[in-house]
Formats: C-alpha cells, structure tokens, sequence
C-alpha cells in the first residue's frame, strides 16, 4: 500500500516546496523593500492609517462574508488569495490562518456550532436551577462534622435471612421484585421476602398483624423489611396508603426489645429509636400502632418496651415524667424534642435508629434546621431511614448525604397517584361549590373526606355541612390541640361521617376505609393533590375521589400537571383540561434530552423545573421572609 501511494505523493510535495520556495522570495523581497523604504518613508497621520486599515478589514470581511455563505469555495473572492482555495493552491495551514481576523473566526466557529435549541436552553436553565436547589449542607451531626468523620460501613443487627433466601439467585430475587413492581437502587441488597414469618417476627407480632387483618406483605413491606431488618440505610419510596408505616416501626420494636432484653433501659435512658413526622396527627397515629405491637410483645411475657409521643400541645412536663423511667421509642415532631433536647430533658445518646417519616413534607416544610440540630444530638452511628410517597431531587440529594450506603426501594413512579382511587374532576363554579358538595357527599357512604386549601373555607364548610344536618367535624392548624384529637378520634371511630380539613389530614394520615375524597379546591401543588386522594383506596381496597375545579381561580402549570397525572393512571380527562394549550411537543423533547419526565422538584407531568410553582411560592415565600434564596416557606403554623 505504501509503495503504491509513494509515487502519486512525491509529485505533490515537489509541487507545495516549488509553491513556498516562491512564496519565501516574495516574502523576502517584499521584506527588503520595506526595509529600504523605512529611511525615507513619508509619513502617514494615524486618522489616515486608521482609515486605510478599517478600508482593508471591510475587504477582508466582505470576501470571508462571501466565502462563508457559500459551501463552494470557487464563489468566493477570487482576487483574494488567502480565502480563495480555488487560486491558492496551498492547503489551509496556520500561516493562511494566522491572517484571519478574530472576527473571521468567531463568525466560522458560531456557523459551524449547531444552534442551541430552545429545549437546550431549557435544560441547561434547569441544570441551574438544580444546582442552587442541591447545594445544600450535608445531614450529618455536627460532631461527625466537626471531626470529619465518614461512616462507610452500615450498622450490623445480625439479621439474616433464611437460608433459602440467602441461596437465592441474584435472577429469582429479580423476578420476585418483577412480578412485585419493585425497583431498587444500592449494593448488596437483601432479598425480598413474601410473608412475615420468613422475616423471623414473633409470633405474637405475627398474631397482632392478622387480628389487623396483616396477612402477606405489601411490595415495600417485601423488600423495604428486609432492608431495615438487616440494619441497612434505606430511602423508601411507595405511593400512598401502601404500608410504609410498618417497614420502619417493626424493625424498631425489634431493635429495642433486643436492646432490652441485652441491657434494661435504666432511668432517663433512651430512647433507642427515634421516629421524626411532620405533624402532630401523623405522631400519633405512629405512637399508636407502636403501643399496640409493644402491648402485644407484654401479653406474651416479652420485657416491657415504652414508646413515648413528644410533641407541642402536650404538657411537657408528662413527657420529662415518661422519660424519667426509660425510653425505648420516641415518635415526636422535630419542634418540641429539639426543645427538650436542648433543655437537656432528653437526650440521644443511645439513639441508634432514626426514621424521617414524610420526609419530602419535613425538608420541604421548613423542619430542615431542626432535623439538622436534633441530628446533633447523636453520639454514635445510627441507622437512617427515609420515607415519603413523593422524593423531589432536592430530597434524594438531602437524604443521600445523610444515609451510609443507602438501599433505595421503589414501588412506582415517586408522585405517581394510587391506581385504587378513582379520580373525578368536575368544573364547578365557585357560588355552586357548597350546594354541588352536598350532592357529592351522597355518591358514596361515609366517612368521607373534604379538603379546602385555607382554613376559613374549612370553617364555612363545616358550619354549612352542620346546618344541613351532616354529622361533620372539623380541623385546622388554628385549633386547639384537644380539639383537633377530639375530631379525628370520632372521625375514626365512625361517630361522625365527615372530616372537613386543610392539608393538615392529607400527609399520612391513615383513616380506616374512607369511602369519598371531595377537594373542595385543587391544591397550589400537585404532591398534595396527590397526598389528599391518598386517604382513600388504601392497602387494596378501591376509593373515589372527587375534585372541583375552577379553572379561572387555579394555576395553569397546576392544571397540566392534574392533566398528566390522570392520563397516567388511565382515568378520564375532563374536556376543559384537554382543551388546555400543553406545551407538549417541547416537554417531550427534553424528557428525551434529559432522561427526566416533568419537573425535577415537585414531580409534576404537566411542566419542566423551569416553572415549577412549587419552586416560585418557596422563592417567593423566601423573598418575603428574606431568607435563602432556595429555602422553603415552612408550614405556616400548621405543626
Ligand atoms: N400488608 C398489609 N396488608 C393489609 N393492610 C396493610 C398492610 N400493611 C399495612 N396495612 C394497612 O394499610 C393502611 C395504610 O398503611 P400505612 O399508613 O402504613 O400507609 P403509608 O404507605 O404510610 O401511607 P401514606 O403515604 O399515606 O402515609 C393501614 O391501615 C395499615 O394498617
């Protein structure tokens, strides 16, 4: 091949030496003759050099202006020996571009780049944003901040599996997690396990499940307990109602009875687990269910196990009482143990087990500094587990900082609905709402379920619902404490047939079998539209919910997202909500570029991170706070 293509070359590099041995003599010559006019040069005035340099700059431009518009070099300037190719036989080296003007080569650069198109902007407009929502602290106490210090290895429990669950293959482990919707994210994960007794429970825990009508596991029970049971860091991700409570309570009571049983607890000791929620209702909805199984656990002669609930509207001076004799659990709102943690009443010293129940609603909600200050307080390692039914980006990057090796356990798309709820949206004028939601309420039996966005709508609601002769009761972040328990516990207990209440009700609150979800109004977010349809259709059983709608007083952005959200679940979309202009061709594009469907932060279908309106009431709500940019606007005395 080579000897071949010797002959035909040589000719070439004969001809290009004969070319620049020219070019050289008339560089030189051109060179002498400057140097011997130098002595007797006339002199020209600078305005007359300016001109005649700007004269040859314009040549220069109009002829590469030529050349470039055109992909056949023979149309350019042909009296122009460096742009013509045609004329100038030497190929482009340095020295032909060492003559172009910075100008020439920014034009050829920016026509050579393909142009960014407006997706691409967009993106790279979210990638910003992102990087100012991310830029958060790390979870961690300040001790181990303070002396660096990095847990690589997570905690040993001396969980095991059985062993025909160890020797299963990494195909039959996938399978099962197949057949279950399971996605998961880590190393070394354990394997799902289909019934409880498998997961070595005792048999009184197993017994108090089946009296709650707890016979198999549900998907993130499958594969989120044996995670936890094995002592790993976990983020759960489920949609709602679909037993996330039980993933972190029983292996909690686990880990204290063995604690227990290791070493009593003495006076003012503990607790060993902790759980954090995001409102007082959710605390003690999860207290609850803790005395249950810990009830449970004394009836068949296992130690005594104290759960304590902390949190505001409690006479803190019965909390310092319960803490006195020991405690082995604490479910408590991040505001009132961070008062007794800081009046040294209560202490995490022995602290191994933390879970962050609702934890998008807790860093969302404002609670990030006091999640970051109660962190402070432990002394050792601990396990952390993270739950919520939607996880922005904000929330994975938070909980990624936090949690050491962390195992992600997924069952569906964060911020999906729950396929067992029915979604109806109506269009309903705003003086017909009380009327039309009389009508609702006969649609299905109680109890039903009606959200308003503010507290004197839910106040309205509840006197006119009264006079009407309706069995309601109502609760707002405005009431008091008793009476907010007082509502919820004859709403429980079937006294009366409806709850009218604010978001306050829709974040993990679990009330038997309720029949009928009314949204008096959409929410300003679509996670909390998808949180108050979440209170029916739960653990299998299917549930209505109904929402009014009024497109002149809602948010577009909010309507599109509502939109997609029940295109995905395979309801029926209302005729005004087709109708809507839906930018859907530019958001399909991007979701390719990027890999991401909907907005990055709230989860939403209908809209890109770039009009998140979650993101704008924060920054607003920021602005009006005058506090960090990113921050979040707190939960409005809701807590
Ligand atoms: N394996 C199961 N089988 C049947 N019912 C179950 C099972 N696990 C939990 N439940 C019941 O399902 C209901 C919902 O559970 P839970 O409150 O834990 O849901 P969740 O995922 O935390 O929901 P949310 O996101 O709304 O807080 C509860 O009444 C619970 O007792």
């Amino acid at each position: 091949m080579e000897a071949a293509a010797q002959p035909s070359a040589a000719p070439i590099r004969r001809y290009r030496r004969a070319e620049l041995d020219e070019e050289e003599e008339n560089k030189s010559r051109a060179l002498l003759t400057e140097s011997e006019d130098a002595d007797d040069a006339e002199y020209i005035p600078v305005a007359k050099r300016r001109r005649l340099e700007e004269q040859r700059l314009r040549k220069l431009l109009k002829a590469s202006a030529g050349n470039l518009s055109s992909d056949d070099p023979g149309s350019a300037d042909p009296s122009h020996p460096t742009l013509s190719r045609e004329t100038s036989p030497m190929p482009e080296g340095p020295a032909t571009r060492n003559k172009e003007s910075l100008l020439l080569v920014a034009a050829r650069n920016r026509k050579e780049q393909p142009e960014a198109t407006e997706a691409d902007k967009q993106l790279e407009e979210e990638a910003d944003i992102m990087k100012h929502v991310l830029q958060k602290q790390a979870l961690k106490a300040v001790k181990e901040l303070a002396q660096d210090t990095v847990y690589t290895k997570s905690m040993t429990t001396g969980w095991k599996p059985p062993l025909r669950y160890r020797r299963m293959t990494e195909d039959e482990r996938q399978a099962v997690r197949d057949t279950c919707r399971i996605v998961i994210d880590g190393h070394n994960v354990p394997p799902p396990i289909t019934n409880f007794k498998d997961m070595k429970m005792p048999p009184c825990i197993l017994r108090t499940l089946e009296a709650k009508g707890i016979k198999k596991p549900t998907p993130i029970q499958i594969q989120g307990l044996p995670v936890a049971l094995a002592g790993r860091d976990m983020i759960g991700i489920a949609f709602t109602g679909s037993g996330k409570t039980l993933v972190f309570c029983l292996p909690m009571l686990l880990i204290a009875l063995q604690e227990e049983m290791r070493m009593p607890l003495i006076r003012g000791e503990g607790p060993v687990g902790l759980v954090l929620c995001p409102s007082r209702e959710l605390a003690r909805q999860t207290h609850e269910i803790l005395t249950a199984y810990c009830g449970a656990l004394r009836l068949d002669g296992y130690p005594e196990l104290r759960p304590m609930l902390v949190m505001g509207g409690v006479d803190p001076k019965l909390q310092t009482d319960i803490i006195r004799q020991g405690v082995h659990m604490a479910v408590c709102t991040p505001g009132r143990l961070k008062d007794l943690l800081h009046k040294k009443r209560m202490n995490l010293d022995i602290c191994r087990y933390l879970c962050l129940d609702e934890a998008d609603r807790m860093v969302d909600g404002g609670f990030e500094e006091e999640m970051r200050d109660v962190l402070s307080f432990f002394k050792s390692q601990r396990q952390t587990l993270m739950f919520s039914a939607t996880m922005p980006a904000k929330i994975k990057a938070f909980a990624e900082s936090a949690l050491v090796d962390p195992i992600e356990v997924n069952v569906g798309r964060a911020g999906a609905a729950n396929l067992d709820v029915i979604q109806e949206v109506e269009y309903v004028k705003e003086e017909a709402k009380l009327d039309y939601l009389l009508e609702c309420l006969q649609k299905t039996a109680p109890p039903v379920l009606v959200f308003a966005e503010n507290k004197k709508d839910v106040d309205a609601i509840h006197e006119f619902l009264l006079v009407k002769g309706v069995e309601a009761v109502a609760i707002h972040g405005d009431k008091e404490q008793e009476e907010r328990e007082k509502s919820i516990d004859e709403f429980k207990d079937g006294t009366k047939d409806v709850l009218v209440a604010t978001d306050i009700a829709s974040k993990g609150l679990d009330f038997a079998d309720i029949k009928h979800v009314v949204n008096y109004d959409m929410p300003d977010e679509i996670e909390n539209y998808v949180h108050r349809i979440g209170r029916t259709g739960r653990c299998g059983k299917t549930g209505v919910a109904t929402t009014f709608i009024n497109t002149r007083h809602t948010n577009e952005t909010i309507l599109l997202d509502l939109k997609h959200l029940l295109k995905e679940a395979k309801q029926r979309v209302p005729h005004f909500l087709l109708a809507l202009d839906d930018p859907l061709e530019a958001m399909e594009e991007m979701a390719a570029k990027s890999g991401v469907k909907g907005c990055t932060i709230c989860g939403g279908l209908g809209h890109r991170a770039t009009q998140c309106p979650k993101l704008q009431a924060e920054n607003r709500a920021a602005t009006r706070a005058n506090k960090d940019y990113f921050g979040s606007g707190g939960f409005g005395g809701e807590m």
